[in-house]
């Protein structure tokens, strides 16, 4: 069952369950405080991923995004943290205007071999607004504190 949102209305997402996710669950959110919707793997077959390797997970599912709107593929910490599985383009962006199947792409950087079963929840969606810019070509910008420092300049912590 979905869990609704305490206090706010949810946006209403088109959604195509394809032929071979036809028996699994529309993403939802775990608890009503959730960020993500767990998406579920619609393999066929279980999928053995080995140490080092990786894969395109197929999610039985095509959507249309509201306009201004992008949903991001995030990886499941407790895979993470057990398994070493990682999503290496972290977070994924699915645009508003994509109308193919969701994928996500799965790696394992365990020592061990992971089997994606189908209907497992490997990686969870997040709806985030996109905004969009226009450029405002200049000569020079604003002095700053920081200025051109960057990438530890503040120091690392590490001695
Ligand atoms: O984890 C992901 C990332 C992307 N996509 C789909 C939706 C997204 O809208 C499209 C393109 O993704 P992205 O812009 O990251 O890929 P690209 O490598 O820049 O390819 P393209 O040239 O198709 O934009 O692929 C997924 O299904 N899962």
């Amino acid at each position: 069952m979905p869990v609704p949102h305490a206090g706010k209305t949810p946006l209403t997402v088109r959604v195509v369950r394809l032929p071979h996710a036809a028996d699994l669950p529309l993403p939802t959110y775990a608890t009503k405080g959730a960020a993500g919707l767990d998406l579920v793997a619609a393999v066929t077959e279980p999928v053995l991923l080995a140490p080092g390797e990786r894969v395109l997970v197929p999610t039985g599912l095509r959507i249309a995004l509201p306009e201004g709107y992008e949903l991001q593929v995030r990886p499941r910490s407790g895979l993470a943290l057990k398994h070493g599985i990682i999503l290496p383009n972290s977070p994924g962006t699915i645009d508003e205007d994509y109308r193919g199947e969701l994928g996500v792409i799965m790696l394992n950087t365990g020592n061990d071999l992971f089997r994606i079963e189908r209907g497992a929840r490997i990686a969870q969606g997040v709806i985030a607004p996109v905004e969009r810019i226009e450029w405002d070509e200049c000569a020079t910008l604003d002095e700053t504190a920081r200025g051109e420092g960057g990438f530890g300049s503040t120091g690392t912590g590490v001695p």
